[in-house]
């Protein structure tokens, strides 16, 4: 593995607790990033893609409450911002684009630090806002994840990534599922999705509706209901290609009480702990997990594709607000919790988004190599139903 490529899955990126609007603890978070990033942080529950202070760009939350996106060099930062505002644009009346909007993170136009005006990023809804214990993973759907200008060496270096790529039309790019019975979360990277064959993808692909002692069925039922109607879209049109683009699957993880009492939180003091976060690479030990068995939970069932590649994180660390600050952040978010009741068998339980439009191209004809995996990817939920 490149050096490169090492430190992305290092997941050395410091996982703090989200800040509630106009909270201390946004501008507690980041002492150094604050007077120039006005108190924006790097995304604490980001699962995939470039990350602020690993790469040279990365994804930032700002202190209301949504996520920005810093753009990237053209022409991909440009080609994104432009379909955003294609489809958000305030004259925008095409049928077409409107019906995507629902499917999308709402985007709030641009956004720059005063201090670097020149920096643009993206500002979009952070669709794991209003959840408690957000599950979040990140799926590259296509057969292709470079673009039709894309020359040969970017071709090879992501053919090379993931060769099945072709065939299964998706990549698992990461997750990270709370386990309730542990207050933890399990975290997998991109390793472990491209250490994924036709044989493992469904047992990889369960891991993330795997709540340490049962699968959440319910959940995965939402998730498909959602992808039909993403894929609805792609069947009614053809102006667009979609290439490296991602599905962003967001659920529940906490259950009944917690959930709605505790929205917009993915690492909560729940009593006066943060639900840690490891993953499943080496040996994890009772240790890792903090309340004993987390890491050997899974069923055999799910030991599918079993390569993992991710490294221990424990959230308790990183933190460092103090006790009291916690508990009235726990006020603010009990005044804050909207009446979603967190029920697994509703509608609002689940959120599953289209994301990363940096490589999308006018076409007239339908997107074919998107739809395949959509429809491969749907193939693979029904059957972790199933098995
Ligand atoms: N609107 C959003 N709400 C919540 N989280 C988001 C949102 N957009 C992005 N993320 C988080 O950031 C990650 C990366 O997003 P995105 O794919 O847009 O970035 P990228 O740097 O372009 O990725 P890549 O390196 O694959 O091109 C996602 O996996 C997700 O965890
Ligand atoms: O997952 P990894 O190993 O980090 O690889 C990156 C990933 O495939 C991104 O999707 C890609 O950006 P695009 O989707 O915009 O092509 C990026 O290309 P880059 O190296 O050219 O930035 C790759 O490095």
């Amino acid at each position: 593995m490149s050096e490169k490529a090492q430190e992305k899955n290092s997941l050395v990126l410091e996982i703090r607790n989200r800040a509630p609007e106009g909270s201390r603890q946004s501008q507690a978070q980041d002492g150094k990033s604050q007077p120039r990033l006005n108190g924006c942080v790097p995304l604490s529950h980001q699962v995939a893609g470039h990350k602020y202070g690993i790469d040279k760009m990365g994804i930032l939350q700002h202190p209301d409450g949504t996520v920005l996106k810093q753009l990237q060099p053209p022409p991909r930062g440009p080609r994104e911002m432009d379909f955003y505002t294609q489809v958000f644009g305030e004259g925008c009346s095409d049928p077409l684009l409107l019906a995507l909007r629902p499917h999308l993170p709402t985007f709030y136009g641009t956004w720059s630090s005063p201090d670097t005006p020149n920096d643009l990023y993206l500002k979009l809804e952070d669709v794991t806002r209003r959840f408690s214990r957000p599950c979040i993973m990140d799926v590259k759907v296509g057969r292709r994840s470079y673009d039709p200008l894309a020359l040969l060496e970017k071709r090879e270096q992501q053919i090379a990534k993931y060769p099945l790529m072709e065939e299964i039309g998706f990549l698992l790019l990461g997750m990270r599922v709370y386990q309730p019975s542990h207050d933890c979360y399990v975290r997998h990277d991109q390793l472990f999705g491209r250490s994924l064959v036709k044989d493992t993808l469904t047992g990889g692909l369960a891991r993330f509706f795997h709540d340490g002692v049962k699968l959440r069925k319910q959940t995965i039922h939402l998730c498909i209901r959602k992808v039909q109607n993403i894929l609805r879209w792609f069947e009614s049109q053809k102006q667009f290609h979609f290439y490296a683009s991602s599905l962003l699957f967001v659920y529940e993880g906490a259950s009944g009480v917690h959930a709605a009492a505790e929205p917009n939180n993915n690492n909560h003091h729940h009593h006066h702990h943060p639900p840690q976060d490891f993953s499943r690479m080496g040996t994890p030990t009772k240790n890792s997990c903090g309340r004993g068995g987390c890491a050997g939970d899974l069923p055999e069932s799910l030991q599918n594709g079993a390569q993992t590649h991710s490294s221990p994180l424990n959230l308790g660390q990183s933190n460092g607000n103090g006790e009291t600050e916690m508990e009235e952040e726990e006020e603010e978010r009990e005044e804050d919790s909207g009446g979603w009741s967190g029920d697994e068998g509703t509608e609002g339980h689940v959120e599953v988004r289209m994301i990363d439009f940096a490589h999308v191209f006018p076409s007239q004809s339908p997107d074919e190599g998107y739809t395949h995996g959509l429809m491969n990817l749907l193939s693979t939920l029904e059957k972790i139903l199933q098995d």
